[in-house]
């Protein structure tokens, strides 16, 4: 793209809004550290944030109770849905201030247009990969989305819905299954058209924190509307002023699962699930060829065994891939699945 221009008189106000934009943090933060200092916050408290808009925040108190409109001191930068922090409810209870971040367990980034990799939610111990029966799922698909997923150190499983679809005896679906239950993935099955039809999947929820990535029309808005099927809920988790509609952006949000059925013990602790549009494209971000053989989990048992140590797995002799392959230890279809998405990246 060719630089724009900018008239002299263009970049002097650019400058100044930036000045301006500059100053009201600065003056905000030093009448943060007054308020702070002449003890007009409460004390620290945990929480977690559900919610994030540029330098403010909705942050949900450990104690509970609903979230809190927060804004962030100066020095803290990069906060993001799913984050822990240590915040201060203003003594009017009406907002709050966020002075520390709590160490993250994950964090799930997204290029940013300029191709930056940026976090767009933490604290995630499970990425649902969901597919369907139909559209049909193409093996090589899953495959990119679990190396994308093991890529972020975050726990992929897999989640085939549409099951009222699948014809009696299952089909190749059923064997597709097998092999990633096989290599150690969980898998659950669900339908959002029968009574009961999420059962596996609420317990797969439970006690963690989880995102839906996939494919388009496989269901994801289905099932996670079913799971919070209350418009309340979803806006619950937000404070008053996020729920005015000030912020219509796609911000990643964090909410409370509510148990399925009370009662059945399986189910009472329910879980928490992080969503945005961003997130549940997740998957088709940009991988090296290392990221790619590692993200093969049945491979690294034998990666480092091949005789040349720069081995590409193509056809060089004494390749331990390749003959793992030969001898049946790896399925011909993960292999090929392996070999394209690498031929996808020498040409992207
Ligand atoms: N038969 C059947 N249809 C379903 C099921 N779940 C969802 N659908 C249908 O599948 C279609 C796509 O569902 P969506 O929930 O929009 O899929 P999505 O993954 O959110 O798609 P995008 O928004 O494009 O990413 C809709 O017509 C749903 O009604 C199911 O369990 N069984
Ligand atoms: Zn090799």
């Amino acid at each position: 793209m060719s630089k724009r221009k900018l008239s002299r008189q263009q970049r002097w106000r650019i400058e100044k809004v930036q000045a301006e934009r500059a100053r009201r943090a600065d003056r905000r933060d030093s009448q943060d550290s007054d308020k702070l200092a002449a003890g007009e916050y409460g004390p620290e408290q945990n929480g977690r944030v559900v919610a994030h808009f540029g330098r403010t925040l909705d942050v949900r108190p450990d104690e509970g109770g609903t979230a809190v409109r927060c804004h962030l001191r100066a020095n803290l930068e990069g906060l993001v849905t799913g984050d822990r922090v240590i915040w201060r409810a203003a003594h009017d209870a009406r907002d709050g201030v966020v002075v520390a971040r709590g160490e993250r367990t994950s964090v799930l980034e997204r290029p940013d247009p300029r191709g930056q990799l940026k976090p767009v939610a933490a604290n995630i111990d499970q990425i649902l990969i969901v597919f369907a029966v139909e559209p049909a799922p193409h093996a090589n698909l899953i495959d990119r989305y679990l190396v994308a997923a093991e890529a972020t150190g975050i726990a992929p499983a897999l989640v085939l819905n549409k099951i009222d679809l699948l014809p009696e005896q299952g089909g190749e679906l059923r064997a597709l299954l097998a092999r990633y239950e096989g290599l150690g993935y969980p898998v659950v099955t669900t339908t959002t058209e029968r009574e009961g039809g999420l059962a596996d999947l609420y317990a797969r929820l439970s006690g963690r924190t989880s995102v839906f990535v996939g494919q388009s029309g496989v269901g994801k808005s289905s099932l996670i509307d079913r799971l919070l099927p209350d418009e309340a809920l979803r806006i619950g988790a937000l404070s008053e002023d996020s729920r005015k509609g000030r912020h219509t952006t796609t911000t990643a949000r964090l909410y409370d699962l509510p148990a399925a059925d009370a009662g059945t013990p399986d189910e009472a602790g329910s879980g928490e699930l992080i969503d945005s549009p961003g997130i549940r494209e997740f998957g088709l971000i940009h991988l090296d060829e290392q990221q790619v053989t590692e993200g093969f989990i049945e491979f690294r048992d034998v990666l480092g065994r091949c005789r040349f140590r720069d081995c590409r797995h193509r056809q060089e002799p004494g390749c331990a891939l390749l003959a793992a392959v030969e001898r049946g230890e790896i399925h011909p279809e993960r292999f090929a699945s392996f070999r394209r998405i690498v031929e996808s990246l020498e040409t992207s």
